[in-house]
């Protein structure tokens, strides 16, 4: 679930898009990039590592000019080499280009093998790379129609930012599936990201979202973005951003990120009230468990508690690549506190199991640290199907909701006893005024009957693009 940034019109265009792509270190660690423009030309730095590894001052030195974008990477397709790090950048007829996207294409590999026919030659294994070849291809004599007729062959969850020698388009898909915001910098110009938390920290002002849809254009003839509505909105945001993958301060689409997960654990707690059994505290899994568990303790009155301590030096683990650094951090990751919680029935609070990496493992510390008994709670429903639109767990057998029923994984993960929130309180946990994207969740549903549907994010078109 990548982030994105664009800063335009700003002399330290390329150091305000490295704060707030530090502040968007959440939603990718494999690799980051940043591409600014000036006097016709692009610069780009890209590496794989950290945000506090690859912007040295040095770096920051290459990227001049008063425009910029940037990119964090958490790979949904290609791999993650250098070569596959944001912004991608081309030279083409009408001069140079280069693009960030967070998203997934669902029609990616039929796109690229027509291009590959057609002569194109790849640099990268990405998605995105199939906007440039298609800008690049196309006939017309402006950029934003080049991009136009391009985002009609384009199938799936897109924000893109596009950055020309001298404007910038930005670009979200007719759902609005992944969130993007846009906000004024105080010290001049625009800002454009992934995350309203990226706002606070380049000390700029929240306008409003980018429309479902909808194109702005950053550029010298207008004073501020031209706005132009490209597609007609079906707006249905994923869910999963207010489950996991967004800061608890960010708004997305005019929502608390915080409070929508405070509202999952108030949920978990109404349904717990009258299952008779006694628990000691509340204990979340540290980080983004944490405010369902506060939420959970007001609703239900049982103290929380810090049942588990968080090495702050790992990232998250869930976006890692292989299972096998995904094992090791959430080893390295998560420690009990034998103190507090020894001889104590849990009632422990995650935002969500995938793979059942993170749960296992923490049954068994706690467990191994003498917790009586551990009730594991988990603040967003089964996830089953897999996500077409940029959550990296593309096939179903990873998942161990598809593979075992709620007591089969409970058993599994060894708790006492496990809850899941219901789809419907998830929904309203949120805000039950909008569609949004659940097909992780009711995917089997959605093919069936219930397309049209509040829990629809399954559209006709990525019907015909199922890998599963
Ligand atoms: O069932 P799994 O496959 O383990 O995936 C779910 C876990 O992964 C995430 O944590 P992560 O460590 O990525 O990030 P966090 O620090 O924001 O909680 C999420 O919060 C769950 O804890
Ligand atoms: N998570 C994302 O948004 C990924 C963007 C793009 N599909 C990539 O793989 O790089
Ligand atoms: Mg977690």
């Amino acid at each position: 679930m990548c982030a994105i940034v664009g800063i335009y019109g700003n002399d330290n265009a390329a150091r305000l898009a490295s704060i707030a792509l530090f502040a968007m270190q959440h939603r990718g660690q494999e690799a980051t990039g940043i591409s600014s423009s000036c006097d016709g030309k692009i610069h780009t730095i890209k590496n794989r590592g950290l945000v506090s590894e690859v912007y040295t001052e040095d770096a920051l030195k290459v990227l001049v000019g008063n425009m910029a974008i940037g990119h964090n990477r958490y790979s949904t397709a290609g791999g993650d080499s250098i070569l596959d790090a944001q912004p991608v950048f081309a030279k083409y007829k009408l001069g140079e280009i280069s693009i960030v996207h967070n998203g997934n294409l669902i029609n990616k590999d039929e796109v690229r093998q027509d291009l590959i026919d057609k002569g194109a030659i790849f640099q990268t294994g990405m998605d995105t790379e199939n906007l440039i070849h298609l800008i690049a291809k196309n006939t017309k004599d402006r950029l934003r129609d080049r991009i136009k007729e391009a985002l009609q062959r384009t199938i799936g969850a897109y924000c893109f930012i596009v950055q020309s020698r001298s404007k910038q388009f930005v670009i979200r898909d007719k759902y609005g599936i992944r969130p993007l915001s846009l906000g004024k910098l105080k010290s001049g110009g625009y800002i454009v990201a992934s995350e309203t938390c990226a706002f606070d920290l380049v000390d700029a002002e929240f306008i409003r979202d980018v429309n479902p849809g909808e194109m702005l254009i950053f550029s010298e003839d207008f004073e501020e973005p031209e706005s132009i509505q490209l597609f007609e909105p079906e707006f249905r945001p994923c869910a999963f951003e207010y489950v996991y993958f967004a800061r608890p301060d960010s708004v997305i689409d005019g929502k608390s990120v915080y409070r929508a997960r405070e509202n999952m654990g108030k949920a978990l707690a109404l349904n717990d009230k009258n299952d008779g059994i006694k628990y000691d505290m509340v204990v979340p899994v540290p980080d983004s468990g944490v405010p369902a568990a506060l939420g959970y303790a007001a609703e239900s009155g049982i103290p929380f508690e810090y049942g588990i301590i968080r090495n702050h030096y790992i990232g998250r683990t869930f976006i890692e690549p292989t299972q096998e650094m995904r094992d090791l951090k959430v080893k390295m990751k998560l420690s009990p506190m034998r103190s507090l919680i020894a001889g104590k029935s849990l009632l422990v609070i995650d935002d969500s199991i995938v793979r059942g990496t993170t749960s296992k493992r923490i049954v068994k510390i706690l467990k191994e640290a003498g917790a009586k008994e551990v009730h594991f709670r988990v603040a967003s429903p089964e996830i089953k199907f897999p996500c077409y639109y940029g959550i990296d767990t593309p096939h179903k057998e990873e998942l161990i909701s598809n593979n075992m029923n709620k007591e089969e994984v409970c058993s599994y993960i060894e708790a006492d006893s496990l809850e899941y929130l219901s789809v419907e309180d998830l929904v309203n946990a949120i805000g039950n005024d909008r569609n949004y994207a659940l097909e992780t969740l009711s995917f089997e549903n959605v093919i069936g009957l219930s397309i049209g549907t509040r829990t629809d994010c399954v559209t006709d078109e990525i019907l015909d693009y199922l890998v599963d």
